[in-house]
């Protein structure tokens, strides 16, 4: 068989029970199979939930916690909980966890990402197994990536995973919330993520979990959007996860096959760059970015906003809006300079090291 590289996310719903604690039974279950997906071969990355649902009992809170400083002291003490309980489960298998916390800012800043994507290559490489949550405990509100689900995608990006495997408590997506309508329909298969299924997508099913199917399917759309196939679902037994890859897991698929896969810079620029300032071009430079996959030249640029410096990330507005966003090669007061003309009509002393102002390869479309 093939040798995959598959990213299981982990809802707390798996993994712990109401009571806040870990449900040893549940994490049991998903340490099998994941030692039976790497048996057969394949890497695996676990992103897993479940820090604050394990923590919050121990603090003496009778449930989930909802204030900011509840929730990250609780998840300082379930996160430990529930790396120990890996660490133990795992070394029958002898398999040796790595615990990975990260914050937005691990991805919004362009040296931490590459060092992230670094680090964990190394440790796929020396069959380490990566184990990802988010850094509750000093994540600011504002600053989190909304949840699990949407880390798990972003990871799968990055690591250019072949699926994301989203485990959970409820077999797939359905037309509605199957806890509200027994009627509901369960979708087997969806090639992509539609506008209109986040109509049947409700939040979460129980007090542990947070984001719903919502937050799932958010996290389904953005895997897709970075070449990753999705499954949403669950399982029980150490071939859970090898049923899944193969194709005969209880849950819905998302995706067709051969997705493509994005770039590590692309994918920085899409989903994580902040955007320092907004360029201007008319319509010959929106049909070269557009539709001829071309890079955008100085000519075509007409107004310029904001104040950046080279490599900083920019907008583009065309004759019809926004256009998309690109690693710019010109800083703000040099490309006020040079907008509107040719690379022929540079004097001498103005010879640039490019002349290029966004490269093909380093522009996203909206
Ligand atoms: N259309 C839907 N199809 C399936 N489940 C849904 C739907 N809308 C809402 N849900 C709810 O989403 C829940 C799973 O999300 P959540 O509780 O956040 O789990 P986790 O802890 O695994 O992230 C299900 O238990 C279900 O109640
Ligand atoms: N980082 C949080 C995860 C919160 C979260 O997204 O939970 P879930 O919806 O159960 O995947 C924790 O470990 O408690």
């Amino acid at each position: 068989m093939e040798k995959k590289r598959i990213v299981v996310k982990i809802g707390s719903s798996s993994l712990t029970n109401a009571k806040g604690q870990i449900d040893h039974e549940k994490l049991l279950d998903h340490v099998h199979a994941v030692a039976a997906l790497r048996e057969a071969g394949h890497e695996v990355l676990l992103v897993s939930s479940g820090a604050v649902a394990a923590g919050f009992a121990r603090l003496g809170y009778p449930s989930r916690p909802t204030t900011l400083k509840g929730k990250q002291a609780a998840a300082a003490v379930g996160q430990s909980l529930l790396v120990q309980s890996y660490i133990a489960q795992f070394s029958q298998f002898d398999l040796i966890p790595a615990q990975i916390l990260l914050t937005r800012n691990d991805f919004s800043k362009q040296e931490r990402y590459k060092n992230a994507y670094a680090t964990i290559t190394e440790l796929l490489e020396r069959g380490i197994l990566p184990i990802i949550n988010e850094n509750d405990t000093v994540s600011v509100e504002e600053l989190t990536f909304g949840d699990n689900d949407m880390l798990s995608a972003l990871v799968s990006g990055l690591v250019h995973a072949d699926q994301l495997i989203i485990l959970t408590d409820i077999n797939g997506l359905y037309d509605s919330n199957p806890r509200k309508n027994p009627l509901a329909h369960k979708y087997d298969f969806l090639p992509e993520v539609t506008d209109d299924l986040f109509q049947s997508a409700e939040g979460a099913g129980t007090k542990v979990g947070t984001g719903g199917m919502k937050s799932k399917l958010m996290a389904a759309k953005t895997a897709i959007s970075l070449g990753v196939q999705v499954f949403i679902g669950l399982g029980k037994g150490s071939q859970k996860l090898l049923d899944i890859i193969q194709g005969d897991g209880d849950g819905t698929y998302i995706g067709k096959e051969g997705l493509a896969s994005i770039n590590n810079s692309r994918q920085w620029i899409a989903f994580h760059s902040e955007v320092s300032g907004t360029i201007f071009v008319d319509q010959g430079a929106e049909d070269a970015l557009l539709y001829n996959g071309k890079s955008l030249l100085p000519a075509g640029v007409y107004d310029v906003k904001g104040s950046f410096e080279k490599c900083d990330v920019v907008e583009v507005i065309g004759p019809n809006g926004l256009l998309g966003k690109g690693e710019v090669l010109f800083s703000s007061t040099e490309l006020k300079k040079f907008m509107g003309k040719r690379s022929e009509e540079f004097s001498k002393d103005e010879v640039l090291s490019s002349n290029v102002v966004i490269h093909r390869n380093k522009w996203v479309k909206a």
